[in-house]
């Protein structure tokens, strides 16, 4: 693991402005001065922990990089801040922009130069194959009644390259277009993915894990299918081609004949505009439906346990019910409208050809248009026919296509991008550069290449104030006059002005009743959201002057209900350190560490034994002690413990508890817990009510205190007990 040191950190404080490139708004960062430069007493902690190497071996690797979600939030932040954030503008200019434009399309086809050439090429080729068809039919009628002096073999040969050049055309415009869109697509399936990560933490509270997972499966699924499914004869590109083709061609051989295919022409586009306008809701009614299939699929599979405990699955299978009956419905509804177009649009070619042939055949019979031209026109009102069905249908998966980028665009550009986050990540991914051939998908090459001097900018003055991680090792963390709302409920404050310090190295207890705002305080402290008002402190710094990766390297939590990845124990383990190669022996060290090898070892494949989904093939202590010999690996100086021990039986709790005893070691702690018993020995503890904290001091000082709450607190759980 590596550290930068306080004592090597520069800092520039002059007051610097910068403009974040995913919105509109104007960030400024002010006065910065210099955090403590001792790093003794860090080296002095370091002999109470692991120590864990770093060697090259590559065992436990995640080849898909995952980050710690930890947004921001718009905070208005106080005065004394070192971190203002001007917001100027209104609202809506701090929507983000579009995560999918057609101008970003473009621009990744475009990287595809020569293939788009061949594919151009490749289409015309096919196109010109398909319309010479026609005319070397007429021809071919002419030469049969002998109104045309020319052998039959010659005209054959020429008909027989015809058809040995379209399928070869084909074949190499459906390679190009295919590959070309799936390189199109990868690169927006890694913009839409990081774009989501990088959301603040109330993007996570209002949309549901099937509705972002919608987003990358169905919405960027149908719009893989309209070049996929439109790269065939008859549908897309080809489509339009011979429909324009077409026309030329019959204008070309009778003025007088070709307006009446194209009044075919545009009556079939006024119906599939008609169409196209009415089916717009439906269409997004059914991928709404969809998405709420899977919504409802998982949260049942997911909460099997409880599901099954309260023989919900009636109830479950009622919901699940209504959700396919919804589904059903929106899909008649869809079939309906698109069965509707067929029949209309059929019925007007066939009214087109019907009037075709009436007045083509008396002209044919009057000696003005000839039996060959007439045998072609007809050779292209067919063309024509199946060309502008294709087309229509087409238009139909466009229309799907344009309604799921306007849901992904509406759910990415609607909420704000985590900047702090956003920024650490793509230092990151620069760092990495190189390194790992998955992680290019994610560049943001609009952020690189356009703004690079103000995201330098940026970066240089969060670098500025240093290291998280190493100013965390050595100074105490503070909350000053702390408010906060939830995002999603900002009319309630939840905390009102807390003021607490953890000093370094030292245990703090947080206690208080239910819903009182301890949770809240974790959140804070990690940064999965920001104070409303006040800020947190490391060594005096404020902690939004350390970018969220960075700082996310500095706290580990230990929760309840830890939750583990659907891998082997082993890489749950690693997890500690995602960035990082490390060795099977760190691996071991840090469950040995955790009180977690004996049991691992006894396990069927050891190290190796998938821990299934969110680890319930393991008992809550088990996956208690992996999430801690975790945090033992990621060796973060702050750490959080909340209720970590709190569902455990008293063997795993004494288990447990050893291994915390040693993760804590020489840490910044803060403990959360319900049963005060456990947090008797904490240097200090706070006392958390009504989003306040209302005494401060140890066991025994808030004991001794008359009428305090946490002693009438110790008394009901003492009565309880008894
Ligand atoms: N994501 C959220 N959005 C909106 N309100 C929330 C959110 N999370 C918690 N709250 C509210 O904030 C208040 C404080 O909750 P918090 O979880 O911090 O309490 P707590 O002291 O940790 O409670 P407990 O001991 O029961 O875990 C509660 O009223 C809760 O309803």
């Amino acid at each position: 693991m590596a550290y930068a040191t306080a004592n090597l950190l520069h800092f520039s404080t002059p007051r610097i402005q910068f403009r974040n490139p995913y919105s509109s708004r104007t960030l400024k960062i002010v006065n910065l001065p210099p955090p403590s430069s001792s790093i003794s007493h860090r080296q002095q902690l370091k002999l109470f922990r692991p120590n864990f190497t770093k060697p090259g071996r590559k065992r436990f690797h995640f080849s898909t990089e995952a980050y710690v979600a930890a947004p921001a939030s718009d905070s208005n932040i106080n005065s004394e801040s070192k971190l203002e954030e001007s917001n100027s503008s209104s609202s809506d200019t701090n929507r983000s922009p579009n995560v999918i434009s057609w101008g970003l399309i473009w621009s990744l086809m475009l990287r595809h130069k020569l293939r788009l050439a061949i594919s151009i090429a490749t289409l015309i080729g096919c196109t010109t194959c398909t319309l010479s068809m026609p005319i070397f039919s007429g021809q071919f009628f002419e030469v049969l009644i002998g109104a045309r002096p020319e052998p039959l073999w010659k005209l054959l040969s020429r008909i027989g390259v015809l058809y040995i050049m379209e399928p070869i055309f084909t074949i190499c415009f459906v390679i190009n277009m295919t590959t070309i869109w799936e390189n199109v697509m990868i690169a927006l399936r890694g913009r839409v993915f990081r774009r989501i990560l990088i959301q603040k933490a109330e993007f996570f509270d209002r949309y549901k894990v099937g509705e972002l997972t919608g987003l990358i499966t169905s919405d960027l699924g149908s719009v893989k299918d309209v070049v996929s499914e439109n790269t065939s004869r008859d549908r897309g590109f080809r489509a339009l081609s011979e429909v324009g083709g077409t026309i030329c061609i019959l204008f070309a051989l009778s003025p007088q004949l070709a307006p009446l295919l194209g009044l075919l022409t545009l009556s079939v586009s006024f119906f599939a505009a008609i169409y196209k306008r009415s089916t717009i809701p439906v269409f997004k009614a059914h991928g709404k439906a969809q998405a709420s299939i899977s919504d409802c699929a998982s949260e049942t599979f997911s909460a099997i346990r409880t599901v099954r405990s309260f023989s919900g699955e009636k109830r479950q299978m009622s919901m699940f019910g209504s959700q396919i009956l919804g589904y059903q419905a929106s899909g008649i509804k869809l079939g309906t409208f698109k069965s509707a177009n067929e029949a209309v649009t059929r019925v007007v070619i066939y009214i087109s050809l019907l009037a075709l042939y009436c007045l083509g055949g008396s002209k044919v019979k009057a000696g003005e248009l000839s039996v060959g031209v007439m045998a072609s026109f007809i050779g292209y009102t067919f063309t024509l026919t199946f060309a502008v069905q294709g087309l229509v249908n087409t238009f139909g998966d466009l229309r799907a296509t344009f309604a799921a980028v306007e849901r992904i665009n509406s759910v990415l550009s609607g909420t704000e991008i985590d900047e702090s986050l956003a920024y650490g990540l793509e230092r990151e991914l620069h760092k990495k550069e190189g390194s790992s051939g998955n992680l290019e998908l994610f560049y943001d090459n609009d952020f690189t290449e356009k703004n690079v001097a103000l995201n330098e900018h940026y970066m240089s003055a969060l670098k500025s104030s240093g290291n998280g991680c190493g100013v965390a090792w050595n100074g105490d963390i503070s909350l000053e006059d702390v408010h906060f709302s939830y995002p999603l409920r900002p009319d309630v404050e939840v905390l009102n002005g807390i003021n607490l310090t953890l000093k370094c190295g030292t245990i703090t207890a947080l206690v208080g009743s239910s819903g009182a705002g301890k949770s809240t305080i974790v959140q804070l402290l990690a940064r999965f959201y920001e104070p409303t008002r006040g800020r947190i402190t490391v060594a005096g710094e404020d902690v939004r002057t350390f970018n969220k990766t960075e700082w996310a390297r500095a706290v580990s939590i230990v929760n309840q209900e830890p939750v583990l990845f659907s891998v082997s124990v082993g890489e749950n383990i690693a997890y500690g350190l995602p960035d990082d190669d490390v060795s099977k022996e760190d691996v071991i060290k840090a469950a040995k560490a955790a009180n977690a090898h004996d049991f691992i070892i006894s396990l069927p494949q050891g190290y190796n034994t998938q821990v299934g989904e969110r680890g319930g093939l393991l008992s809550g202590g088990q996956r208690q002690r992996i999430a801690i010999a975790r945090a033992l690996l990621k060796d973060a100086p702050i750490l959080i413990l909340d209720e970590a021990t709190s569902a455990l039986d008293t063997v795993s709790e004494r288990l447990v508890q050893d291994a915390l005893n040693l993760l804590m070691k020489g840490r910044t702690t803060l403990v959360i817990a319900h049963r005060l018993s456990t947090v008797q020995n904490a240097h200090q503890i706070a006392l958390c009510s009504d989003g306040k904290i209302a005494e401060l001091g140890t066991h025994f000082q808030l004991l001794a205190k008359k009428n305090g709450l946490y002693a009438s607190l110790v008394g009901t759980q003492r009565l309880a007990f008894e």
